[in-house]
């Protein structure tokens, strides 16, 4: 597989190209089938899918809350994410499709059970989400379950994107890459900040690093490749215009397959390029140098933050806990909160802090309850 290669540095020939049809699908799975078959036909190597088991990513208020947009598939969001979610039977028969196409199939995994699942499933690697990137109690399973893993760092600190390669080294894990990726549907060119892609190189020189973009259009995808991404992941449709949060900042089949073709045609061994080398080769003018110029170290974007609040992760209580109470591990879940709890990232940081208020099952935990 050429995703293993990349990743034990095997081969510096090969970008490995993921269609993430994600929901893309509209909650059927002949349209998924169509859009495994058109993925390939485009020359991808993998399709990927979001696995998510709901009470494990959500809680019962997140699930419960009214979901009012044009791309709501119910009236809850949990009844919108219901509509998107596969069974276990479907997933099978989209893997083995996938897999008499040739063509490698995986999904994120959103929650722990998700995780529990696609290892049964036996895929060949596993993508962590920008949503989960901040999950480390996840991430620290995943790493301990023997497969590859790609993980996404959009809504997310370089002190966070720290952590996660510091639980890599401590379960002795190299066959892993972080993606560069902002989380803003789309995102403007001016937030692509893809000159991260050279600072993560620089930061982690043993880490294998992709992009995975969110932008309109291919030229900025093909500049992050040209600045040394490996793996690159891309929303896929079949329609830009159908219903779905997605949609707009996919690719169609013809866009997908000229960014393959293009990025086919690039000399990976001359790579990386400087900004200015990039800008003459693509001449796609003021996107692109917007897109390249350096806005900063790795932080929460502010256009990252209707997403961050909308599916970041965030402490809730595992179990009904009582004010006074020292906080322990087992107390604390990691779930998408309505509303928002303390952030996933601070999970480590309360073990040991004392509780000022009572909190019920499934309710999150906010600053001004625990005593730090
Ligand atoms: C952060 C994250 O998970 N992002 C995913 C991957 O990029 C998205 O596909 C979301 O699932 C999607 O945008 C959610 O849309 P809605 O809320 O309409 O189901
Ligand atoms: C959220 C996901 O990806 P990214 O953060 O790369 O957009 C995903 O793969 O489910």
């Amino acid at each position: 597989m050429l995703l293993l290669d990349i990743l034990e540095k095997k081969t510096d020939d090969g970008v490995y190209i993921i269609a993430e049809i994600g929901q893309n699908h509209q909650g059927r799975l002949e349209v998924a089938k169509k859009m495994i078959l058109k993925a390939k036909e485009a020359g991808c190597h993998c399709v990927k899918f979001q696995k998510s088991n709901l009470p494990a990513k959500f809680t019962r208020s997140a699930l419960a809350r009214d979901y009012v947009s044009e791309n709501a598939w119910g009236k809850t969001y949990g009844e919108h994410k219901e509509y998107l979610e596969f069974s276990k039977e479907q997933y099978q028969e989209l893997q083995a499709y996938s897999q008499e196409l040739n063509l490698d199939f995986t999904a994120s995994a959103m929650d722990e059970l998700s995780l529990d699942f696609l290892a049964d499933l036996k895929v060949p690697f596993i993508k962590i989400g920008s949503g989960d990137a901040n999950n480390f109690p996840l991430i620290k399973k995943a790493s301990g379950l023997g497969l590859p893993l790609v993980i996404s760092t959009g809504m997310q600190t370089l002190q966070t994107v720290d952590k996660i390669v510091s639980i890599m080294e401590d379960a002795g894990k190299s066959d892993y890459a972080l993606m560069h990726c902002v989380s803003a549907y789309p995102t403007p060119p001016k937030d692509c900040n893809l000159r991260l892609i050279s600072r993560l190189k620089q930061r982690f020189t043993n880490v294998v690093i992709g992009y995975s973009g969110h932008e309109l259009g291919v030229a900025i995808t093909q500049a992050a490749v040209l600045l040394g991404a490996r793996i690159v992941e891309r929303h896929f449709t079949l329609d830009k215009n159908q219903k779905g949060s997605d949609h707009r900042c996919s690719l169609e089949p013809l866009q997908l397959k000229s960014l393959i073709v293009a990025i086919e045609s690039f000399k990976l061994q001359k790579l990386p390029l400087e900004a200015h080398e990039i800008i003459a080769m693509l001449g796609n003018g003021q996107e692109l140098e917007e897109a390249l110029r350096y806005t900063g170290e790795k932080e929460i974007f502010p256009c990252e933050l209707p997403c961050r609040n909308k599916l970041g992760k965030s402490l809730v209580a595992a179990r009904s806990l009582h004010k006074g109470q020292m906080l322990q591990l087992k107390d604390v879940a990691i779930k998408v909160s309505e509303p928002n709890g303390l952030t996933a990232e601070t999970y480590f940081d309360i073990v040991g802090k004392q509780l000022t208020y009572s909190v019920s099952e499934d309710e999150p935990i906010t600053g001004n309850m625990v005593q730090f």
